[in-house]
This record gives structure tokens, sequence and C-alpha cells, in this order.
């Protein structure tokens, strides 16, 4: 619904022949407004997506957009070729839809999606009861997102962890985020 009515909000490319969906600012839109009407408690139906089974935002992916892979890859989630890490640095702008720039985002999803999967398989192991539709891909990308900021304005720097130099942003010159 959201990508008919808004087609600017239809993100996707054809690469090497096969549709790539991405969805970054319909799923944000989705997200954000979940998240800015989630209700007092959990336990209450949320206002603006009280389907049956509750509002399912654990079907959305994270938002690729430049912000996530470039945390991804200072915490050693992500592992870039050097010729990446120079064209970064360069600032060079990644054409949209280059194999440069729909391997960052569609390595953030992958990431982001095994990191779930991992905390969902640490929280079985533990016997902590926490269910899928609590741990969402949102949830992860919105606390990357955040950090990534918190990280690029220097008031948190990440210990316990080997991390790796941080690299600026991809830019491209798109509509789609
Ligand atoms: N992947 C991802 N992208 C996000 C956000 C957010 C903010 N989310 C809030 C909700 C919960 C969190 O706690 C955040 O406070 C903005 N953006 C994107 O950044 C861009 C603006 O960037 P800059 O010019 O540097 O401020 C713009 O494309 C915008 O769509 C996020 O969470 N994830």
């Amino acid at each position: 619904m959201v990508t008919d009515t808004f087609p600017s909000f239809r993100d996707e490319v054809i690469y090497n022949g096969k549709r790539v969906y991405l969805w970054k600012r319909a799923q944000i839109l989705v997200a954000e407004i979940w998240a800015a009407f989630f209700p007092a408690s959990p336990a209450l139906t949320h206002p603006i997506f009280p389907g049956p089974n509750g509002p399912q935002i654990q079907q959305l992916t994270m938002f690729a957009d430049y912000r996530v892979p470039q945390i991804l890859h200072h915490i050693g989630i992500l592992t870039y070729p050097p010729s990446l890490v120079s064209l970064l640095q360069a600032g060079s702008p990644l054409a949209p839809g280059s194999r440069e720039e729909v391997s960052l985002r569609a390595a953030s999803i992958i990431a982001v999606e095994r990191v779930r999967a991992e905390i969902l398989r640490l929280c079985v192991e533990d016997g902590d009861g926490a269910s899928g539709s609590e741990v969402s891909s949102v949830l992860i990308d919105f606390y990357l997102w955040d950090l990534a900021k918190k990280v690029e304005g220097k008031e948190e720097k990440i210990e316990g962890i080997e991390t790796k130099e941080t690299v600026p942003v991809h830019r491209t010159r798109s509509i789609w985020y």
C-alpha cells in the first residue's frame, strides 16, 4: 500500500538480472509510526496497527541507507575490501544501483538479520523467553543508528571489542534515502 501510494518509496534495483527490493523509506515510515504511537504497555493494543496478531513489526528489515553500514563496519560486523575503503575515504560518489552501493545496502540488511538470529538463539539458550516479535530488525537498526550518531559526535566510544577505523559514509545521489 505504501509503495503504491508513494512511488518514490519504491526503492528497487535490477542487479545481476534480479530485482532487489530495499524499500528503505517505506519501512522506516511504518517503523517510526509504530515507535511514535507505541502504547504505554506492550500488553495494550497498538492504536495504529491493532491487527489480530499485533503490529508484526518483526516482518520489516532494517532501513538500508548509509549510517548503519558505517557502524557495522566500525564494530567489525561488515568487512570492506580495500578498494571500497579507498573510495569511501576519497569521498567518491557511488552511483545509485552500482555494485558498491547495492552491496553496502544489501550487506547491512543481511548483517542485521544475522544479528537478530543470534540474539534469538541466545535468548533460547538462556531460556529468557523473548519472543521473535520482541527481537526485531527495526529495534536493532534504531540502536545501531543512534550508536553511529553518538560515535560520530564523540559522545560514545565502543569498548570491549576490537573496532576498525571509522570510514566516511558512502555518498550517493538518489531519492531513495
Ligand atoms: N537506518 C536508519 N536511518 C535513519 C534513522 C533515523 C532516526 N530514527 C529515530 C528513531 C529511532 C531512533 O532512536 C532514531 O532517533 C533517521 N534515519 C535516516 O537518516 C537520514 C538523516 O540522517 P542525518 O542527516 O545524519 O541526520 C535520513 O535518511 C533518515 O531517514 C534510523 O533510526 N535508522
